[in-house]
């Protein structure tokens, strides 16, 4: 190794010209740099969004005043206490064959045990009206009271739920599923009710020859492109502009404290209990309006991409949203400690389905069965004592009959 001394008696060896050349080559790697990086920042605003998003979910993790709640870290065996307390005020966009009405049910569960005002749609609906952005007045006896959760489908409007959802600390999520999934679900399950499903041979078909079957102004076509883009409350048919779909996001990104993603719903559960300081009794779940296997179509690698075209703003919010799932992960409780959890929430689910149902998830015969579709779920075992009896029920109630139940409790209550 020279001292510094001899590499300045080098440098000063070079011959005038190489210098210069050493200079131009400086100044050409200089300026490549620049390019790059000033690139990286404009061509990918997602990913500045990524980074802003997560300053401000992380300043929002742990609420400044509470209970204190224990938290055990798992890995240290260091048992942290954390100022927390379990969130009660809720906003749930329930979007469009997203697994929503799992998320539903697990909500209006937690409602029903803590006594909390549920905001209902109208008698013997389990939506308000979605295919306008939502009012306040949607709301089932509304009469500028206060609530603590809104949980049934409707088409995002922030100033409106807010005359509903009137605490200042609630809660705001939604989940978000891989469109390529969705679309494959939504078109057998709304085969009969959207009239670009209804006429189309098939999905390819449908997609093959648009023009033919969707009519993107009728307004029962609603939800057959970029549906989750039309829950959140945007225009799904319109070409949207690149500075469009960036305020879109960034409003979202601003009005939601979690995006949960279906493909992970047990580790959106996870994430979603510790964002809300609930205990993971809280978040054990089972499938509601899942179907049956052999109504699942196969989606081709040809396929798939159409879908992802013809849905490419909820394709874009998705792949966002992915991203920003796992970062949360990684910032909040880690990956290790998300696995060991997701593995006793899971044990918890197969203790209660042993508990409480027969034979685990069979096709559905009752009164809510989907014509044409063999819609799944958990039949209750008879001979179970009333208390025991009454809790196995909350988890596999269809949510019309559970909507009905809270309304009249709280109406009693008043
Ligand atoms: N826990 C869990 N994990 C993964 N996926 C789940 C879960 N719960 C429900 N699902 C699937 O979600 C689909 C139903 O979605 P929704 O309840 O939102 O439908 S609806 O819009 O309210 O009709 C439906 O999808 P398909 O079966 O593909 O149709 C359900 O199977």
């Amino acid at each position: 190794m020279g001292s510094p001394g001899a590499c300045f008696r080098c440098w000063n060896a070079i011959t005038e010209r190489k210098r210069s050349h050493l200079f131009m080559i400086k100044l050409a790697l200089g300026l490549i740099s620049l390019i790059f990086i000033f690139g990286m920042k404009n061509s990918i605003p997602v990913l500045k969004m990524v980074q802003s998003k997560y300053e401000v979910l992380l300043e929002k993790r742990i609420p400044p005043s509470g209970q204190p709640k224990q938290h055990t870290d798992r890995n240290s065996d260091v048992t942290l206490t954390a100022r927390c307390s379990p969130k009660r005020h809720l906003m749930f966009l329930k979007t469009h064959k997203t697994g929503g009405t799992t998320v539903q049910n697990m909500l209006l569960r937690y409602v029903d045990s803590r006594n909390l005002t549920l905001a209902t749609p109208p008698r013997g609906r389990v939506t308000f009206n979605e295919k306008f952005p939502f009012s306040a007045n949607y709301v089932r006896d509304y009469n500028k009271q206060q609530y603590d959760v809104i949980a049934h489908h409707l088409r995002f409007k922030i100033t409106q739920v807010k005359k509903v959802l009137k605490h200042n600390d609630t809660f705001y999520f939604s989940i978000l599923r891989d469109p390529v999934n969705l679309m494959e679900s939504s078109y057998s399950f709304f085969k009969k009710d959207f009239p670009a499903f209804r006429l189309s041979k098939s999905l390819e078909d449908l997609l093959n020859n648009s023009s033919s079957y969707y009519n993107p102004y009728l307004n029962t076509n609603t939800r057959v492109k970029n549906p989750t883009w039309f829950d959140f409350g945007y225009n799904n048919i319109a070409n949207c502009s690149e500075e469009q779909y960036t305020k879109a996001l960034v409003e979202i990104e601003k009005s939601f404290h979690l995006i949960l993603i279906s493909e992970y719903f047990d580790e959106s559960m996870i994430l979603l209990k510790e964002a809300l300081c609930w205990d993971i009794d809280d978040v054990v779940t089972f499938k509601h309006n899942s179907r049956n296997k052999e109504d699942i179509k196969t989606v081709s690698e040809n396929l798939a991409r159409k879908i992802q075209e013809w849905n490419s703003l909820d394709w874009r919010l998705y792949n966002h949203f992915n991203v920003t799932f796992w970062a949360k992960v990684e910032e909040t409780i880690g990956l290790a400690r998300l696995q060991d959890e997701v593995a006793i929430l899971r044990e918890k689910r197969r203790e209660l389905e042993r508990q409480c149902t027969l034979d685990g998830l069979v096709v559905n015969q009752g009164r809510y069965f989907k014509e044409g579709l063999h819609l799944m779920s958990h039949k209750v075992k008879s001979d179970l004592d009333r208390d025991l009896k009454e809790k196995c029920k909350r988890y596999f109630i269809h949510p019309r009959d559970y909507t009905e139940i809270l309304y009249t409790k709280q109406k009693l209550q008043k």
